[in-house]
C-alpha cells in the first residue's frame, strides 16, 4: 500500500471542504487506489498543523499560530500540494510562493486559486516540467465545469476555433435574479455571498476580473497561449440597470456575462464583457449560479457543458477530482471495488 500525504495551504471554505471531503474518501482511495492517503498538514495565514500520521477532521479548530508558509509545507515532506489561498492576479497571491516551492521539490501540486496561474503560469508550468510534477488546476479553472478537461481529453485533435464562457457564478446569479426575479443588485448580492461562492472582495466578480482569469487560465492551459490580463479587454456588469434589462426582456434576449475567445491560425484573441442571447439558446438557460462553456472546433462541432455544485464542496471535489488522476497517474490504474460475495 502506497503512502500518500497530502498538505493544504489555504484554509478557508474551499481549503476546509477539500480536507473534509479527502478524508470522507479515504477508504474508496484505498480500496480502488491501493493507496493510504494521509493529510500531514495544513494550513492558514498565520496558523497551522503538521502530524506525519495524519491529521483528523476534529483538530481542525486547533491550529498552532506560527505554523504557516512555504518552509512550514516544504518541512511537512508532503508527496502532493493542494493550494486553496486568496486568488490576487494582479500579484500571483500568497499562493505563488506555495506553487513555486512545491513545484521546485517536485511535489505534484492541485492549484484552486487563479492569481498564481495568471500570473505567472508559464513560470510554474516550466517549474513543473523540469521537476517532473504534475500541475492540475481544474479548481481554478471554473471548477466543477469541465473547461480545460474537455480541450485536454474530450476534443484533443480538433482545432478549437471559438470558445464562450459563462465562468464566473456570482456574475450569473446577479444577472440571473435581476432579470428573471426582479432582485436588486445588493441584496442578490448578499445571497450570493451567503452562499460561499462570491470572492472576497466580490468586484473580482462583478468588474469581470475573476472571468478573465479563468478565461486566461483556460486558453494558456488548455490551448498553450500565451495571453497576460493585458491582453484583454474586460468589462464587468456594472453597466446592466433596470432599463437595459427590461428592454433586452422586450427583445427576448438574456444578458450574461461571457468570457470569449477566437482562434484564427493560431491566433488567440480574448475579452470579457456582457452577451446577450435568446432564449432558444443553451447559454440563456444557465439558471443561478450555475456556469456554462461552448467550445466550437473545426471538426468536432459545438461542445457545450453546463453546471454546477453546492459551494464549496464542489470545489473541493474538483480538487480531488485532480487528486484522483494523480493518483492513477503514480499508482497504477483503479481497481474494480470487490463483490460482496
Ligand atoms: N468559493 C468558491 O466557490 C471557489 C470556487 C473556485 C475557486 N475558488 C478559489 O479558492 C480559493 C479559496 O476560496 P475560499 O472561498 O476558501 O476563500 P477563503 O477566503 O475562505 O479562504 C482563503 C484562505 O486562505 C488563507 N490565507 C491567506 N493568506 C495565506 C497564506 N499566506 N498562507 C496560507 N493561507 C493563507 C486565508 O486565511 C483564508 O482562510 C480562492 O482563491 C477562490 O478564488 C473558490
Ligand atoms: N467567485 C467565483 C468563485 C471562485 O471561482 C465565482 O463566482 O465563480
Amino acid at each position: 500500500m502506497n503512502v500518500i500525504r497530502i498538505a493544504i495551504a489555504g484554509f478557508g471554505g474551499v481549503g476546509r471542504a477539500t480536507a473534509n471531503l479527502l478524508l470522507s474518501r479515504r477508504e474508496a482511495y484505498r480500496q480502488v487506489y491501493r493507496a493510504d492517503v494521509r493529510l500531514v498538514a495544513i494550513c492558514g495565514s498565520r496558523s497551522g498543523m503538521m502530524d506525519v500520521g495524519g491529521i483528523e477532521a476534529d483538530r481542525f479548530d486547533s491550529l498552532e499560530p506560527g505554523l504557516s508558509g512555504p518552509d512550514f509545507i516544504e518541512a511537512s515532506d508532503a508527496d502532493i500540494l493542494v493550494e486553496a489561498g486568496p486568488s490576487d492576479f494582479r500579484t500571483g497571491g500568497p499562493g505563488l510562493a506555495y506553487i513555486r516551492s512545491a513545484l521546485s521539490a517536485g511535489r505534484d501540486t492541485i492549484v484552486i486559486s487563479k492569481g498564481a496561474l495568471v500570473h505567472s503560469g508559464r513560470e510554474l508550468q516550466a517549474l513543473a516540467q523540469a521537476s517532473g510534477a504534475m500541475l492540475k488546476i481544474s479548481g481554478a479553472a471554473a471548477a466543477a465545469l469541465p473547461t480545460v478537461d474537455l480541450l485536454e481529453h474530450s476534443l484533443k485533435g480538433s482545432e478549437v476555433l471559438e470558445i464562450e464562457g459563462i465562468l464566473n457564478a456570482t456574475t450569473n446569479f446577479l444577472l440571473d435574479a435581476m432579470t428573471a426575479q426582479g432582485l436588486g443588485f445588493d441584496e442578490a448580492l448578499r445571497q450570493a455571498q451567503t452562499g460561499g461562492f462570491a470572492e472576497a472582495d466580490p468586484r473580482n466578480d462583478t468588474e469581470g476580473w475573476d472571468t478573465a482569469s479563468k478565461l486566461l487560465i483556460i486558453a494558456n492551459f488548455g490551448l498553450g497561449a500565451e495571453l497576460t490580463m493585458d491582453d484583454l479587454a474586460v468589462e464587468g456588469i456594472q453597466s446592466v440597470t433596470r432599463e437595459r434589462i427590461e428592454a433586452w426582456h422586450v427583445q427576448g434576449l438574456v444578458p450574461k456575462l461571457v468570457g470569449h475567445l477566437t482562434n484564427s491560425n493560431g491566433e488567440i484573441r480574448a475579452s470579457v464583457g456582457i452577451r446577450t442571447y435568446p432564449l432558444a439558446d443553451p447559454l440563456a438557460n444557465v439558471r443561478g449560479k450555475d456556469k456554462a462553456i461552448r467550445i466550437t472546433t473545426d471538426a468536432m462541432g459545438e461542445t457545450v457543458a453546463i453546471g454546477a455544485g453546492r459551494e464549496p464542496l464542489a470545489t473541493a471535489a474538483a480538487a480531488l477530482k485532480d487528486f484522483e488522476h494523480i493518483l492513477m497517474a503514480r499508482c497504477g490504474r483503479p481497481t474494480p471495488p470487490e463483490k460482496a460475495s
